[in-house]
């Protein structure tokens, strides 16, 4: 289940947010993409996801073509994703918000019909995974800002994704609930899953990345373990802009 883009350009206006992105994260891995400020991260996250179409250049996920797919066809075919300014609904329980993460259409009707099919337990289940079961009544709103972020992970969880986009989970999360995401991301790699994650935090990035690429403006310039970018005198320069 490799996903890979080739020549991936996507400009907004002037501004090129991917330029020429040739990248490929294996399955089975802990992957991390980080870079500066504005390098493209989120807008490669877009363009994978089907948020945004990419100018061009062609994305691959388990050798089929993604490139031109819409967001639900890309989840269902194995890639779920978390984003930076986490989306959860505010007034809908935590129990509510990860059944209906997997049914965004009709969201009443949906709902009720994810009761029906018993899926209430696989749910429950998933909060429990994540430490958030004694939450599952509360409105998202009423929950801390980290708490928010485990619920949204519970919810693309939900999908059972093979392959899972973290944008940001360690951004603006409390030092334990960053070990705890550190802990998990690392338990359900080791359950099979693929994680790309997108972080600033270079002390989580390197505590659980098994390979790290890293975007400067729009492409990659290195990737590797952390033990090599760590070093790596691009990745410094890109960094401290030297
Ligand atoms: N919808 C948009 N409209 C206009 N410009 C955009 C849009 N999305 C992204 N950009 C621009 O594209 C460039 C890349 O942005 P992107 O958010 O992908 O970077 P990033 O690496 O994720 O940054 P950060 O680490 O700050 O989240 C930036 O210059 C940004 O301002």
């Amino acid at each position: 289940m490799t996903l890979e883009s080739r020549d991936v350009r996507k400009a907004f206006g002037g501004v090129v947010a991917l330029d020429g992105a040739t990248v490929s994260f294996r399955p089975g891995r802990v992957n991390a993409l980080i870079g500066p400020n504005g390098s493209g991260k989120t807008t490669f996250f877009n363009c994978v996801t089907g948020m945004i179409r990419a100018d061009s250049g062609r994305i691959t996920y388990a050798g089929q073509d993604i490139t031109r797919k819409a967001p639900h066809a890309i989840a269902r075919a194995g890639v779920g994703r978390t984003f930076q300014l986490c989306r959860v609904f505010p007034r809908m329980s935590a129990l509510d918000n990860v059944l209906a993460a997997v049914r965004p259409a009709g969201l009443a009707g949906g709902l009720r019909g994810a009761r029906r099919r018993g899926e209430v337990d696989r749910a429950r289940g998933w909060l429990t995974r994540l430490g958030i079961e004694h939450l599952a009544d509360v409105e998202a709103r009423n929950m801390s800002w980290g708490q928010q972020k485990l619920l949204e992970l519970a919810g693309v969880l939900m999908g059972e994704p093979d392959t899972v986009l973290l944008d940001e989970p360690a951004g603006g999360v409390n030092p334990a609930l960053l070990d705890r995401i550190g802990t998990l991301v690392r338990e359900l790699n080791a359950e099979g899953r693929t994680f790309v994650i997108v972080e600033h935090n270079m002390d989580l990035v390197m505590a659980i990345s098994d390979h790290i690429v890293v975007f400067d403006r729009g492409r990659p310039i290195a990737e590797g373990p952390p033990s090599l970018i760590r070093t790596d005198e691009r990745v410094l320069g890109a960094y401290l802009g030297v």
